[in-house]
């Protein structure tokens, strides 16, 4: 049985995570995003315009799967498109012999312009995977049969390397028990419900957060419009029409954001909310927590996740979440 473990190497502000991935004979940094089902990659079928600075897949390697197509829309409305191979993907030493490799014919300016991402690998569930007219599944779908757990894990840390793992839990990566949730995964997320919350130091959780989905792919915590409204009354923060979100005092008193999952509370600490600085050397920060406005659920992205080990799992059947402190 296969597992294995692969660095989750920050950008700046930790706006990503680029781990390693070897495609036929390609070496690429891939974004391993669990807030959707599509493995692609700027690839020779790329036009040279759009992937000036970016690894790209050599497709040669690959066995085309003739009529095949795909095309992905992601929230920021930014997206990709293209053609799909059958070909091998080893990622921290697990295999998969023939996975759906897409390879992008056009990409959108944000993903050219991110020349530290050669594309990204989905780790959300299959059914929401874009090719056509048959649907492939996502690389953990395609080694599951083969891991020694049905699992995967992540370990992401603020301005450092962590680490995804595929097959198997590092307990030596968290601290304390771990608290598992059940898991819709009707929309294809990774969907959750999330309880009560607090700012700060007072322990009173109130409201309810609510539906949402772990995001590995999103760099903020989006949520409910009243919650972000009550964290930045209490952070001396302020809604910047002009940043297009909130923004607060880089100073480094901003409070912890703390939130139940499954009856036990995880910590944000305050300081992954002052998340960047809206201009370089501004003392004025752009929040790490934003109103999900829109969105129609919560998006627990990286700034939430990297103050937790967390563990995707569909080892028992019903897919579940787990969560324990790092
Ligand atoms: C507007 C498109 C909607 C959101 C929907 N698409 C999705 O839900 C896609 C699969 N997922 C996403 O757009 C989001 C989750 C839902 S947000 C509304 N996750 C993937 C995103 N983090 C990938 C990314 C990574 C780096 C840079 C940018 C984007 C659709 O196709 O209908």
């Amino acid at each position: 049985a296969q597992s294995g473990t692969v660095a989750a190497d920050p950008q700046q502000y930790d706006q990503a995570y680029l781990s390693p991935v070897t495609i036929g004979n390609s070496q690429l940094m891939l974004d391993f995003d669990t807030g959707s089902a599509d493995l692609w990659a700027f690839s020779n079928e790329t036009p040279a315009s759009e992937s000036v600075g970016h690894a790209k897949y050599d497709s040669s390697t690959g066995t085309e799967l003739q009529g095949y197509s795909w095309s992905i829309t992601y929230g920021d409305q930014s997206g990709a498109a293209g053609n799909v191979y059958a070909d091998k993907v080893v990622v921290g030493g697990v295999t998969a012999t023939k996975q759906a490799v897409e390879a992008a014919t056009s990409i959108s300016t944000s993903f050219s312009d991110n020349t530290d991402s050669d594309g990204l690998l989905g780790l959300a569930f299959s059914s929401i995977n874009t090719v056509t007219p048959k649907q492939q599944t996502t690389f953990f779908d395609t080694v599951k049969p083969t891991l020694a757990k049905a699992l995967f894990t992540c370990d992401l840390k603020q301005g450092n390397a962590g680490s995804y793992t595929f097959g198997y839990i590092d307990t030596s990566k968290y601290t304390g028990s771990v608290t598992y949730v059940p898991v819709d995964d009707s929309q294809g997320f990774w969907s959750f419900t999330a309880g009560g919350y607090s700012v700060g130091s007072d322990n009173a959780t109130s409201g309810s957060v609510g539906v949402s989905i772990a995001d590995t792919g999103t760099s903020l915590l989006y949520l409910p419009a009243a919650v972000a409204k009550a964290y930045y009354a209490k952070a001396g923060g302020k809604f910047d029409n002009q940043q297009g979100g909130y923004t607060l005092p880089c100073n480094g008193n901003a409070p912890d954001f703390n939130v139940a999952i499954g009856g036990k509370t995880f910590v944000v600490p305050g300081s992954y909310i002052a998340y960047a600085p809206i201009t370089s050397g501004s003392q004025t920060c752009f929040g790490g927590i934003q109103a999900n406005t829109g969105i129609g659920f919560n998006i627990f992205g990286d700034v939430f996740l990297k103050a937790v080990y967390a563990i995707f799992d569909v080892s028992q059947g019903a897919p579940r979440l787990g969560f324990a402190a790092q």
